[in-house]
């Protein structure tokens, strides 16, 4: 199903996988809203008036409602203090109509993120981001995870949907962050890839001989076109603003060159329209699952699992 190299690459489409996710999301809600009547309930933490946060905010409870789950706001002034979202957690914790907590990141400069993100009760963390998920997603053969991250898992169900094999094949990530490279190069690795990353040295010759490119570095077109290689998959998640002759002054952008990429890529995400919708429907899919852990169900996986 894989283009050749020398063409235009194949666009793997974030939008239309989510959607499809999305489907299969209420289908199990609904199924589980009439075996258990458990309502399956995400809370959203917003901090401040960030733009952006704003934003996804706004579409993580919109695709919340479609899919049947009821959401839970709780917004707060960039002022507020660490002790108030630390008892903001804790009710959240203690409500049983509450299966996910999503805190909303960045947090201002004077919170300890660290701190809030681990005061979410590992049952409820919607993000797979605690200590304790990130732990069982790495031990292998252990406890599985009760939810995982949602960009790199959202990444993986997309190589596994477009027909991608990783078994064997040469992997960069670039970007280590604890939300997107190092759990995504972790999940590449335990599906037998071979994974090198961001400071490996001479970055580029390695992008050079990757079959599959995951850049998640945060810097708009970082990755060349140049690097990489023909008929290799490209898995952009950058969500970058560059100046254009927009309405706006500027256009969403990854974090690499797409239209150099695209002539070489085999198969390529593009910015919007790629990762990003994926991130989301794996936010309902964690929160699902959580709801279905509350009623003493078993996690659906993610494909690769
Ligand atoms: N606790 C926490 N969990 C997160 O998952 C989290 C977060 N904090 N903070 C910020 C990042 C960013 N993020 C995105 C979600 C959806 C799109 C998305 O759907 N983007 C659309 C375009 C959106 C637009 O037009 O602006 C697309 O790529 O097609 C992007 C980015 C989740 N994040």
């Amino acid at each position: 199903r894989l283009r050749g190299a020398g063409g235009a690459a194949r666009l793997i489409d974030g939008k239309a996988i989510a959607a499809a996710i999305r489907r299969e999301v209420k289908q199990h809600s609904e199924a589980l809203i009439a075996s258990h009547k458990v309502t399956p309930g995400l809370a959203v933490v917003l901090v401040g008036a960030r733009t952006d946060s704003a934003t996804y905010v706004k579409m993580k409870k919109k695709a919340a409602a479609e899919v049947g789950f009821h959401s839970i706001d709780k917004t707060f002034e960039e002022s507020v203090t660490e002790e108030a979202l630390l008892q903001c957690v804790q009710e959240l914790n203690s409500d049983p109509s509450v299966h996910g907590i999503l805190v909303q990141l960045p947090l201002p400069k004077h919170i300890d993120e660290a701190k809030v993100l681990e005061s979410i009760r590992v049952e409820k963390d919607a993000d797979g981001f605690s200590s304790e998920n990130v732990g069982n997603m790495c031990l292998r053969g252990g406890k599985p995870p009760l939810a995982v991250p949602c960009t790199p898992a959202g990444c993986i169900e997309l190589l596994q949907r477009s027909g991608v094999a990783v078994r064997g094949k040469e992997c960069v990530v670039v970007g280590r962050s604890n939300i997107v490279g190092m759990p995504v190069a972790h999940m590449l690795q335990s599906m037998d890839g071979t994974v090198c990353h961001s400071k490996t040295a001479g970055l580029p010759a390695h992008v050079r001989r990757a079959d599959i490119v995951v850049a998640a570095i945060g810097a708009a077109e970082f990755v060349k076109g140049d690097w990489i290689k023909p008929g290799a998959i490209v898995i952009d998640v950058g969500m970058n603003t560059k100046p254009a002759d927009t309405a706006k002054g500027f256009r969403l952008c990854g974090d690499v060159d797409f239209d150099a990429a695209s002539r070489r890529a085999s198969a390529i995400t593009p910015v919007p329209g790629g990762v990003g919708p994926m991130t989301i429907a794996m936010l309902l899919k964690n929160t699902l699952n959580l709801a279905r852990h509350a009623a003493g169900l078993p996690r659906l996986p993610l494909r690769a699992e």
